[in-house]
């Protein structure tokens, strides 16, 4: 699978490139295949990223971007291949894994009946963060996507790219080192793929390790440390 280096790394970060062992990486993936049913899934796809840096998945639909996703975050086991997560197999039971690791793939459960602002004091209490932090936390995460205004909203009450962003900042809510994101530029404006753009590369320079998928050649140009591109067709 080819590892395409997408654009420069920001200064003291390396470009993984086949070949180069590099740091060690927090997310690494080698050969990866997933075969349910006689339908191949994800068909032998490799790639790295380390701390502070975004991993871009590409390809068409069907190439098995979201089921590379879903193992990475432990939701799926591999058929074949190796998978590492902070030096860990990914396993969605253990406590230690799954709070090192945030995802959004597929709409986030939230709470009807509390409003957006509290699911995300909801979901930030869930992980021991105190209720003052958690708070202002909220209110950054909202106001940097603009949407500080929909804060007192309840989730039934959004529209489709409201509710995507409020999602977005559902998923940023909580501690994480690493973060995977399916398509984040679903049903975003311009503008909002924008501040999209520019809050996951905050997470990147305050340290996260970032996987991606993206059919969105303007967030990949942005973003991408590394691009993995997924050659399979459905
Ligand atoms: N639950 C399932 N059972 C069987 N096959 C599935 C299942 N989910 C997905 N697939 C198949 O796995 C392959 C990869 O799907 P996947 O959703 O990972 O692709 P993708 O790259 O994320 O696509 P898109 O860009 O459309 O979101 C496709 O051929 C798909 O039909």
């Amino acid at each position: 699978m080819p590892l395409l280096p997408a654009r420069p790394s920001r200064p003291g970060l390396r470009t993984t490139e086949p070949g180069d062992p590099g740091p060690i990486p927090a997310v690494s993936f080698h050969d990866v295949a997933v075969l349910r049913e006689d339908v191949l899934m994800l068909d032998g796809a490799s790639g790295r990223v380390q701390s502070g840096q975004i991993l871009a998945l590409t390809g068409r639909n069907g190439s098995g971007k979201t089921t590379l996703l879903r193992v990475l975050a432990g939701l799926l086991a591999p058929t074949a291949g190796q998978v590492a997560v902070l030096g860990r197999v990914p396993d969605e039971r253990d406590r230690r894994f799954r709070r090192s690791l945030a995802a959004l793939i597929g709409p986030p459960m939230s709470a009807r009946d509390l409003t957006v602002e509290e699911n995300l004091r909801f979901i930030a209490a869930t992980w021991g963060a105190r209720a003052d932090p958690a708070q202002e936390h909220a209110a950054h995460l909202l106001e940097s996507l603009s949407i500080g205004a929909l804060a007192g909203r309840y989730p039934h009450e959004l529209s489709s790219g409201q509710s995507q962003l409020v999602a977005i900042a559902m998923t940023l809510s909580r501690p994480f080192d690493v973060l995977l994101l399916d398509e984040p530029e679903q049903r975003l404006d311009a503008e909002r793929l924008d501040l999209v753009i520019g809050l996951l590369a905050q997470q990147a320079e305050q340290g996260a390790a970032i996987v991606l998928a993206s059919h969105s050649p303007r967030l990949v140009e942005a973003l991408a440390d590394v691009a993995v591109h997924l050659e399979a067709e459905a």
